[in-house]
C-alpha cells in the first residue's frame, strides 16, 4: 500500500464544492472498471485518472485570477486493490501563475512512489525550461509514462513539453492521437471544459463569456414591476458567488443598476474579486449606487462617446473608471476586455442586453437557474429578449448540457458554441512564426504581452521571474516578480508603520496576481498611505 498522502502543499486545496465539469455528477470515489481485457481495463484506468486530473486542475478556480488550469495525478497500479483512489500516489494543481507547477507538487507528494508510475496531465505544460518546471519534475521523479489530455492550445507552446518528455525517454500518450475510445472522448471533454476560457480566448480572441440568469418556472426573471429579489434560493445565489469568483469581470446593463442596485461581489470567501462592468448607452445612472463603492471592488462604466460627460466626471471622482465607445455594443466591449487581458466574463444582465450579446455571438455558455415558482405577467422580463427568430427550428441548441438540483432550484448549463479543440493542429518547429498572429494582435513592429503565457508574455509584470533591485539604502533586494515590486512601491518610502507592513505583505504574496490584488485593495482602502497618491 502507498503511504498516506502528505499534508497538502501549495496548490493542493481541500476539495471545494464546484459545479460539475461534465454532464454527469462527479463521484467522490473513483469507480473500479468492470472486469474486461487487460488493455481495455488499462484504458478505462487511464480515462478515469485523466478526468481526475481535470477535476484537480479546476480547484484553483475562484482562489486567484483565472489562468490556464493545470492538474497532475500520479498513479501506479496496486494489485491488491481495485479501489483506484489507492492507486493515486500524488496530485496537485497550479494555484496561480508563478507558483509551483502541478507536476512538481504531485511528484513531491508521491516521493519514491513516482518511480515507474504514470502521470496524467489534463493539459500539456506550457513551460518546459528550468529546474522546477513540469518536464524536469516528472523526469527527476522517475515517471516512465505520461498521459496528456490536451496539447497546449497556444501555437508557440504546443508540442514542446511533449517533445521534451519524449526526448528524455518517457512514453507520452496523447488523447486523440495515441489513445482513442469513447472513454477517452469523455475524458477529453473534461479536459476541454476545465480550460474553456483559455481555448475560447486563443481561438476567438474574446474572453470566455458566460450568461447567467435566475428565472421562475414560467420563465420570468422579475415581476412585471421589475422587482427581482429573489427569484432563486439562497444556495443557488451562493453558487453565483462562486461563478463570479471564477470570472475576471461581471457585466450588467444600465437598467439592472437602476432597478436592482446590485453589488456583484464574490462575497462567499476571501478569494478573487472580479471587476464590475456596467454597459450603459445613456449613462443615465443613479448618483448613488452600490457599484460606485470601489472599496468593495473595482467598477468600470462602459458608455457611448459623449454621454453625460458631467456625470462621467462625478463617477471618476468616486474612483469609477469610465470608458467611452464610439458605438457601445457587446462585441466591442468584449474586444476591450480581451485587450485588458480578461480570460472569462460573467454576464448577469437582463434580457435586453443578453439578447444583444447572444446576437453578437459573444456568449459561449449559459447557466440557467430555475426556481419552482410562478409569477406570471405578460410583460414581466424574461432572460433573453428579441433574437429575431420565428420558427422553433431556429432555436439555439445547447451543447454538453448539465443538470443539477440545488436545494429546490434546478441549474441547467450548456454551451452555445462548441468548445474549440485546437490541439489537432500540431505545427512543426519551422512553422512557428516569430510573431504568432493567432496569439496576440499582430501589427508590424508592435508586440503585445497581455498574458504571461502569450508569445511575449515574458515581458509582462506578472511573468514569474525574480528581480533584484536596490532599496532606499542601496541594499539589493530580491522581489518574486516585477508586479510584486510595482505594487509594493505604491507604499514604499512612506514613513508609516502600516505602509511598511503593507510592503511586507505584498512582498510575501504567493503569486504576482495576489500581489496585484493586495496592492490594489490596500490602495483603495488606504489612499493616504500611497506614495505621491498615484492614480488607481
Ligand atoms: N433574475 C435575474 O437573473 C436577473 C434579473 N434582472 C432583472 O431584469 C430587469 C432588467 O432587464 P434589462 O433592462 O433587460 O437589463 P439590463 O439593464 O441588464 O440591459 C439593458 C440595458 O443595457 C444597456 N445597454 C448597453 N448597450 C446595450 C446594447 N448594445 N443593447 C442593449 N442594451 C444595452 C442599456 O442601458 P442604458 O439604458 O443605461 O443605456 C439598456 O437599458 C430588471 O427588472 C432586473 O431586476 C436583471 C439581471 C438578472
Ligand atoms: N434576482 C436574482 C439575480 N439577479 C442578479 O444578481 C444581481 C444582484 O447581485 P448582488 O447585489 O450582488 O446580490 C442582480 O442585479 C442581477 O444581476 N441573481 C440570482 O442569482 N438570483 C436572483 O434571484
Amino acid at each position: 500500500m502507498l503511504a498516506p498522502p502528505a499534508p497538502p502543499p501549495l496548490g493542493v486545496a481541500p476539495a471545494r464544492a464546484s459545479y460539475p465539469l461534465r454532464p454527469v455528477p462527479s463521484r467522490r470515489c473513483l469507480p473500479a472498471p468492470r472486469a474486461v481485457s487487460a488493455a481495455a481495463a488499462s484504458h478505462a484506468h487511464d480515462a478515469v485518472f485523466l478526468r481526475r486530473a481535470a477535476e484537480v486542475a479546476d480547484r484553483s478556480a475562484g482562489l486567484t485570477s483565472p489562468h490556464p488550469n493545470f492538474g497532475c495525478v500520479i498513479a501506479r497500479p496496486q494489485l491488491e486493490t481495485e479501489n483506484l483512489d489507492a492507486w493515486v500516489a500524488g496530485e496537485g494543481f497550479l494555484y496561480a501563475q508563478g507558483t509551483p507547477c502541478a507536476e512538481l507538487i504531485a511528484a513531491d507528494q508521491a516521493g519514491d512512489h513516482a518511480r515507474g508510475a504514470t502521470a496524467y496531465l489534463n493539459l500539456e505544460p506550457g513551460d518546459c525550461y528550468g529546474d522546477s518546471t513540469a518536464v524536469s519534475s516528472l523526469v527527476q521523479a522517475g515517471i516512465t509514462r505520461v498521459v496528456v489530455g490536451l496539447r497546449h492550445p497556444l501555437k508557440h507552446l504546443r508540442g514542446k513539453a511533449i517533445q521534451s518528455l519524449r526526448s528524455d525517454g518517457i512514453q507520452v500518450d496523447v488523447v486523440g492521437e495515441d489513445l482513442q475510445s469513447k472513454l477517452f472522448k469523455e475524458a477529453l471533454t473534461s479536459c476541454l471544459i476545465v480550460n474553456a476560457p483559455l481555448l475560447y480566448r486563443a481561438a476567438f480572441r474574446v474572453p470566455f463569456s458566460v450568461l447567467k440568469y435566475a428565472m421562475t418556472a414560467d420563465g420570468k426573471i422579475a415581476a412585471s414591476s421589475g422587482h427581482a429579489s429573489w427569484v432563486s434560493g439562497r444556495a443557488s445565489r451562493g453558487r453565483v458567488f462562486e461563478l463570479r469568483g471564477r470570472s475576471d469581470a461581471v457585466i450588467v446593463g444600465g437598467n439592472t443598476v437602476r432597478r436592482d442596485d446590485p453589488r456583484l461581489t464574490a462575497r462567499h470567501v476571501k478569494g478573487h474579486v472580479p471587476v464590475r462592468i456596467v454597459m450603459s448607452q445613456t449613462c443615465n445612472l443613479p448618483e448613488e449606487a452600490n457599484l460606485w463603492n470601489v472599496h468593495e471592488a473595482y467598477t468600470i462604466v462602459a458608455t457611448q462617446r459623449g454621454a453625460r460627460r458631467d456625470f462621467q466626471k462625478k463617477l471618476a471622482m468616486k474612483g469609477v473608471e469610465v470608458v467611452e465607445f464610439d458605438m457601445l455594443n457587446p462585441r466591442d466591449v468584449m474586444s476591450y476586455c480581451y485587450d485588458r487581458g480578461y480570460l472569462s466574463v460573467l454576464w448577469e444582465c437582463g434580457g435586453t442586453l443578453s439578447a444583444a450579446a447572444i446576437s453578437a455571438r459573444v456568449i459561449h455558455k449559459v447557466y440557467a437557474f430555475c426556481a419552482p415558482k410562478i409569477i406570471g405577467g405578460a410583460n414581466a422580463p424574461t432572460p433573453v429578449g428579441e433574437l429575431g427568430m420565428n420558427q422553433m427550428t431556429q432555436a439555439i441548441d445547447l451543447i454538453d448540457v448539465s443538470y443539477e438540483q440545488i436545494d429546490r432550484d434546478m441549474l441547467m448549463s450548456g454551451f452555445i458554441q462548441p468548445i474549440p479543440d485546437l490541439s489537432p493542429v500540431i505545427p512543426s518547429v519551422d512553422e512557428i512564426p516569430s510573431v504568432d498572429p493567432e496569439v496576440s494582435p499582430y501589427e508590424t513592429n508592435i508586440i503585445s504581452f497581455y498574458k504571461t503565457w502569450d508569445t511575449f508574455g515574458v515581458f509582462s509584470n506578472f511573468s514569474p521571474h525574480p528581480i533584484h533591485m536596490p532599496d532606499e539604502k542601496g541594499d539589493c533586494l530580491t522581489w518574486p516578480t516585477v508586479e510584486h515590486y510595482y505594487q509594493a512601491h505604491k507604499f514604499a518610502g512612506v514613513d508609516n508603520p502600516q505602509a511598511r507592513d503593507i510592503v511586507k505583505e505584498i512582498k510575501k504574496a504567493r503569486s504576482p496576481e495576489e500581489a496585484a490584488r493586495i496592492g490594489r485593495t490596500r490602495q483603495r482602502e488606504f489612499p493616504e498611505l500611497v506614495y505621491l497618491n498615484i492614480p488607481l
